[in-house]
């Protein structure tokens, strides 16, 4: 199939917005049992934050490992920029500029902070480009040049899950997939991932978040995607998703004045401000 790419989108509003990501028609599911996603359309904004919700079970992890390449398709299209490619392997579209930081913890425990980083330079063939994004990293990353000697293990699961999507930056994507980034995590460190996000975006970064937290997730998008039974069935800026009444009733706890504590804990993460003057790792 032909994807209908057009990299410049104008709004109902008439805003113009560049798309990095379109998803049309998408149809895939595993071997056992029958279709996952059953004709998935979705766009995503170029230097967005767009957040998937949804319930158990809707497809929202499929989507994305849809797009990095780790299911193959059966119908439909993935565009990444101005590229078809639903159906190349992971390793090209990793190469293409895009990562997905796994759901399960995925560091080796017993190597250092520097080393786990290094390795998610394995594609780049010039050590010195690695050694010089290795450097950006700990510059951008406090943690990481503080902790670059220690074994990862060692670290908290918050500070893991940072180290693990600094990782994904060593191929310095365009865009990043973050897969339940506070799956497993304490209530209370869930600020700091979802601070993480807002901070790929701030160095011009895409970010494609699935997350279970979802009023807190929405609250640092800029976009939210609402997924059910294998189709998006609502897309919006996350502001229309947080506010959408039969939206927050069914997926986000209830009405917005009843937060639960957990998102109470979250809620003074201010909602981030669209600037063109972002910062793009060289
Ligand atoms: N590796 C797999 N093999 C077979 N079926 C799978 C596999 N992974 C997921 N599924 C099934 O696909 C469906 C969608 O799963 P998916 O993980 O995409 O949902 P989700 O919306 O991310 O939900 P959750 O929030 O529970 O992770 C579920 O019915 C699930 O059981």
């Amino acid at each position: 199939m032909q994807p209908s790419w057009k990299p410049i989108w104008e709004t109902e509003s008439g805003r113009q917005c560049a798309m990095v990501l379109r998803l049309e028609n998408v149809v895939a599911g595993y071997d056992e049992g029958g279709d996952v996603l059953k004709g998935v359309n979705l766009e995503v904004e170029k230097n967005s934050i767009t957040c998937i919700i949804g319930p158990n079970g809707a497809g929202k992890s499929t989507v994305l490992r849809s797009i990095s390449g780790l299911l193959k398709p059966r119908i439909g299209s993935i565009t990444f920029q101005d590229r078809a490619i639903a159906g190349m392997k992971p390793r090209q579209i990793l190469a293409l500029g895009i990562v997905q930081v796994p759901q399960n913890h995925s560091l080796f425990n017993d190597m250092t902070v520097r080393e786990n980083i290094r390795l998610g330079g394995y594609l780049l063939r010039d050590s010195s480009l690695v050694a010089r994004r290795l450097q950006e990293l700990e510059e951008l990353f406090p943690l990481i040049k503080e902790r670059a000697n220690d074994r990862a293990g060692d670290l908290s699961g918050g500070q893991q899950r940072t180290v693990e999507i600094a990782r994904g930056l060593m191929l310095d994507p365009a865009l990043v997939l973050l897969d339940e980034p506070s799956l497993g995590l304490a209530p209370k460190v869930l600020k700091q991932v979802l601070a993480t996000a807002t901070q790929l975006r701030e160095m011009g970064k895409t970010v494609l978040l699935v997350e279970q937290n979802a009023r807190s997730a929405l609250h640092i998008s800029t976009h939210g995607v609402v997924m059910e039974s294998g189709r998006v069935r609502l897309t919006g800026s996350s502001q229309e998703i947080l506010h959408n009444p039969e939206i927050g009733h069914l997926y986000l706890g209830g009405s917005l004045s009843s937060h639960t504590s957990q998102d109470d804990a979250t809620n003074s993460v201010e909602l981030p401000v669209r600037t063109s003057d972002t910062q793009e790792m060289p």
